[in-house]
């Protein structure tokens, strides 16, 4: 019979309790190996400034992120893009690690972002291999007013989802959303997935190119949050099943434009920074520059995110639409080794 520790999650105190049990079977929990490699992405987007300071700042001295019996590696994703303060060279890095970009062969000509998703691929992957690292937190900022976010790539990852669940309670009364984009056509071919349970945060309001203290903070108190998750788990600390709240990516909706492409309308001062809040039908979404509200038609209510992300205007989205949704996390512990 295997002895493991309870981890209590429903105390009220507003301090994380513990509590012993014996475990009944090898495994009436979800089980996972040991976290060995976590690694810590900055810079994936280069004019994202809080992850690239604090990734800067860990590489120099990385006591902050050591913990005990995990190796964790501070790393800068595009250099490139750092180096000129620009979100890409050629090409978005957080869309680049396709199968088809992953399996091409190096070589010259190949646009700066792909041939740096190969090169990532190789160190910390390969993606969806046993030899990939087990978890890559990948640190971004966002223009727009969501405050801490952590994105979700997959409902059915339960590591991921119980260390979600922590951090949410860790970082209280500050909130954290949970963004969970699992859309067949909205998805994209991010830098963290390469890693078994790849875990993107994102940090607004920040202008781009600029850093500012409080989202640097709050940035750098999740990543701690995250990191001693990781470290209970590995002690053997078991997880009971939680419930979740997360917000579905349902869709992208742009700009209204006219025929050469150039926007027509802003997003609506009863929208702008409203991130997370219901968006009703009929509810004001865009308004003209000659003043005309332009109302919400979809079947509500939505919750958007990404207002008014800056560098969403390329890509021609005005906002992110979700829908809320409970995801129940089974109980997880490490498995024996
Ligand atoms: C503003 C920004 O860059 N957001 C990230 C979100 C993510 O990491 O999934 C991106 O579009 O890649
Ligand atoms: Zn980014």
């Amino acid at each position: 019979m295997q002895t493991g520790l309870l981890y209590n999650a429903v105390q009220t105190s507003g301090h994380l309790g513990w509590g012993t049990v014996a475990m009944s079977s090898p495994c009436n929990a979800a089980c996972f190996p040991r976290v060995r490699r976590v690694a810590i992405f900055g810079g994936t987007h280069g004019n994202e400034m809080s992850g690239i300071t604090l990734v800067n700042m860990w590489m120099k001295n990385g006591a902050e992120v050591q913990r005990n019996g995990v190796l964790t590696k501070p790393f800068i994703t595009n250099p490139g893009a750092v180096e000129k303060c620009t979100r890409y060279i050629d090409t978005d890095l957080n869309r680049a690690f396709t199968p088809e970009n992953l399996s091409t062969p190096s070589g010259d000509g190949l646009p700066y972002e792909v041939q740096r998703a190969k090169e990532i691929n190789q160190l910390f992957g390969p993606k969806g291999s046993p030899d990939a690292y087990d978890v890559i937190f990948d640190l971004h900022n966002t223009t727009s007013n969501m405050g801490s976010t952590l994105i979700l790539e997959s409902s059915t990852d339960h590591f991921n989802l119980q260390m979600v669940h922590y951090i949410k309670k860790a970082a209280a009364p500050e909130s954290c959303a949970v963004l969970l984009n699992e859309h067949p056509q909205l998805r994209y071919a991010t830098t963290r997935s390469v890693s078994t349970h790849p875990v993107g945060l994102e940090v607004g309001p920040q202008p781009q190119g600029v850093l500012r203290s409080n989202i640097f903070e709050s940035m750098r108190m999740i990543v701690k949050h995250a990191l001693d998750f990781i470290e209970l788990f590995n002690s053997g600390v078991e997880f009971p099943t939680c419930t979740v709240e997360a917000f579905r990516v349902h869709e992208s909706v742009d700009y209204p434009r006219d025929t050469n492409g150039n926007i027509t309308a802003m997003v609506h001062p009863r929208l702008q920074d409203c991130d997370w809040e219901p968006l009703n039908p009929g509810d004001p979404m865009f308004q003209t520059f000659d003043g005309w509200s332009i109302p919400y038609a979809g079947d509500g209510p939505v919750y958007p995110a990404f207002i008014n992300e800056a560098a969403y205007y390329e890509k021609q989205q005005a906002f992110v639409a979700t829908r809320r949704e409970t995801l129940a996390a089974a109980a997880i512990r490490k498995a024996s080794e």
